[in-house]
């Protein structure tokens, strides 16, 4: 039986490589949005991350398919964007020479770039390994300056087993507790970016998000909490994402006082596993909208590795194996074991009581 070592390894050297360039991409300006879709905008930086990660993945498992949000049609179409990306992908290696050769070094060129992009093609599905890739999560995040994630999981037979984020405008320090303002602009923050993993029954770690090298982990466990009066609970910013008026109601219900944490990315998974958070609500806003498995998976597994129960707003599991899209799931309600069962009712009395 595997112990997913040298996946994590490979994960999380690819999740660091990945954040050299995203950090490249806000510094140098050059962040501005490909697509005009409001909802869920592109920047230069999704397609670099993309074919950096499917690059190290591919090298160190030939076999293994990727579920990548980006495809690389619109760089096809359009070259001076597709050689703008690869001006900046094309010098972004790992500072350690051992660890970028560990991801096969640099991409050779630039139709090799839009070729990794487009490996992330895979169908999904409950048959052999599979990676979800959200190579920047919460792109509004990124482009305010806010949080935003690197996200990468293996899942094998439709289980999640390995999941990586790589987080660099949360703090490094776990324990630092969320505030009104920890969603807000923290990109030129000291002490901050946080590499976090987790392998199915091994636990959840942290370390400092790096260059190259890879410190020394901790391990990071959910907040033991009482009462869920004291809990602090998330969101996300966007009210088109996840319904902040249903989940004002369900916090009133719990009796939680204090005002919810709105921020973007699976930075909020990152969050409540480390203990600076408790809970995670994201109720649906439509009737047809799908889940994507590559805002969840790692956090999802990060969550339960960490002590806390991840699920759907009917208490069921999520379920990463029936293809891109988490279809068989609504919504997301992340807490620690002992008090998710409190919240999944609450949440149940609030979505029911407007059913009819
Ligand atoms: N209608 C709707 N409902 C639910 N979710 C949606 C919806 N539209 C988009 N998305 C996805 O939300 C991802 C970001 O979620 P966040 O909670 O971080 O929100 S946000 O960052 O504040 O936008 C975001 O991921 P990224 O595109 O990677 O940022 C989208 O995949
Ligand atoms: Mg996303």
């Amino acid at each position: 039986m595997s112990d997913y070592s040298s996946e994590l390894h490979i994960a999380l050297l690819a999740v660091q490589r990945a954040v050299i360039l995203t950090k490249r991409v806000f510094n140098e300006k050059a962040k501005g949005t490909v697509s005009k879709d409001d909802k869920s905008p592109v920047t230069i930086g999704d397609f670099g991350a993309q074919a950096l990660i499917i690059k190290a993945i591919k090298h160190a498992f030939p076999k293994d398919e990727v579920v990548g949000e980006e495809e690389a049609n619109t760089l096809r179409e359009n070259k001076a964007l597709s050689n703008q990306i690869w001006e900046l992908v094309k010098g972004t290696k790992l500072d350690e020479p051992s660890s970028d050769a560990a991801l096969g070094g640099e991409l050779e060129s630039e139709e090799d770039m839009l070729k990794a992009i487009d490996q992330g093609n895979s169908k999904g599905g409950n048959k052999g390994r599979i990676w979800a890739l959200d190579p920047i999560d919460g792109t509004k995040g990124f482009l305010r300056g806010g949080q935003y994630a690197v996200c990468l999981a293996l899942m094998v037979d439709g289980q999640v087993k390995v999941g990586v984020l790589g987080c660099p405008n949360l703090p490094v320090d776990d324990k630092e507790p969320l505030d009104a303002k920890s969603g807000e602009d923290a990109s030129d923050g000291p002490g901050r970016g946080v590499l976090i993993g987790a392998v199915e029954g091994q636990g959840a770690t942290s370390r400092p998000l790096g260059t190259g090298t890879l410190q020394n982990p901790s391990a990071i466990s959910m907040r033991p909490i009482q009462d869920l009066k004291d809990a602090t609970f998330c969101e996300s910013v966007e009210a088109g994402h996840s319904s902040h008026d249903d989940q004002a109601e369900i916090a009133k219900k719990l009796g939680i006082t204090k005002p919810s944490v709105r921020m973007d990315s699976q930075a909020k998974y990152a969050s409540i596993a480390r203990g600076a958070g408790d809970v995670y609500l994201r109720l649906p806003t439509s009737k047809t909208y799908e889940e994507k498995i590559w805002d969840h998976a790692a956090g999802d597994l990060i969550v339960r590795e960490a002590g806390g129960e991840v699920t759907d707003v009917h208490g069921n599991r999520l379920d990463f194996g029936v293809g891109r899209t988490l279809k068989n799931n609504k919504g997301v309600v992340a807490a620690p074991k002992a008090s998710h069962n409190e919240v999944v009712e609450a949440v149940k009395a609030v979505l029911g009581s407007k059913a009819s």
